[in-house]
């Protein structure tokens, strides 16, 4: 394994659903502590992506690195070993079960006689919730929580393996401003604590808030992979909308968009040293 080497680098991802090709030729690293938006119009392929870094789906062709290594990530499972942590849309809790089961729902942690030790699990929960800053307790009922106090229930799930890297498909939606915000300060929390985080998002503000880089993706292919810092809403705006990235950009953007890809290529077979906050592109058409 090469530590300085993407902690994911997806290389010519492509996958076709019956006549639909979902994703086309998609390469995307992502850098470690980094926060990566993938933004894109309903069908865009983003859902799809994420799935496959989780190990939900498989790409038809195309090649997984893993902290430098090529990998495959057939289950879910393969996904937690190597440290990564999905939460998608539609979460599994049980209301009559209070925060702390819901949050070691299937991985029930048990004692020397195999009873469920739910004094160990909330120890552990209030441990996760304690450091992500949120405010719930671990005997209260699932039934009490807000929309968003339950998406923070799923966030602290994905910190049970302690994992490097966390998928958010969607997080804030149908959240309000106060919850949105909660969230997106987990997401930072998760970061600063070493973590990249990559969050599926239909909110520029809340892209523009956390986001290190923004992937656009666009009928199957990503577009570009913008640094957050580089950029606006109108380039980002623009290129959803189906404008040529060469259009839109300004200087700084191209830069970044045309740091070579033999450097990537280089470091990927650990001949050279990209340093992390390098931006990796071409990350492109
Ligand atoms: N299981 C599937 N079977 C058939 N087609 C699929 C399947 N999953 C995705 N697709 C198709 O693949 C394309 C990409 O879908 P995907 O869900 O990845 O897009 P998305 O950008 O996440 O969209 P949304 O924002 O609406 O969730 C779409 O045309 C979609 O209809």
């Amino acid at each position: 394994m090469h530590d300085a080497a993407p902690l994911m680098e997806m290389s010519d991802i492509s996958i076709q659903f019956g006549l639909v090709p979902a994703l086309k030729q998609v390469n995307l690293s992502i850098g470690r502590h980094e926060v990566l938006a993938i933004v894109g119009d309903n069908g865009a392929g983003k859902s799809t992506l994420v799935k496959i870094m989780s190990g939900l789906i498989h790409p038809a062709s195309g090649t997984l690195f893993w902290k430098g290594k090529e990998v495959s990530i057939p289950t879910i499972r393969a996904a937690a070993q190597l440290g990564i942590a999905a939460v998608f849309q539609s979460q599994d809790f049980c209301d009559n079960l209070d925060v702390s089961a819901n949050l070691f729902l299937g991985k029930e942690l048990t004692n020397k006689h195999l009873r469920r030790n739910d004094e160990a699990m909330q120890k552990k929960s209030r441990e996760i919730l304690h450091s992500l800053s949120a405010a719930i307790r671990v005997g209260q009922p699932m039934s009490s929580l807000s929309l968003g106090q339950k998406q923070t229930v799923s966030i602290a799930r994905t910190l049970l393996n302690n994992p490097d890297l966390i998928l958010l498909d969607e997080p804030t939606s149908s959240l309000s401003v106060m919850q949105t915000a909660e969230i997106l300060s987990y997401i930072k929390r998760m970061k600063s604590e070493g973590r990249s985080v990559v969050m599926i998002c239909h909110d520029l503000p809340d892209v523009f808030a956390v986001a290190d880089r923004i992937a656009v993706m666009r009928q199957g292919r990503l577009v570009s992979a913008l640094n957050t810092a580089h950029t606006s809403y109108e380039t980002i705006i623009a290129l959803l909308s189906g404008m040529d990235p060469g259009e839109v950009m300004n200087e700084q953007e191209h830069r970044d968009a045309l740091t070579n890809i033999t450097a990537r290529t280089q470091a990927l077979k650990g001949t050279r040293t990209l340093p992390l906050n390098e931006p990796r592109e071409q990350e492109s058409v």
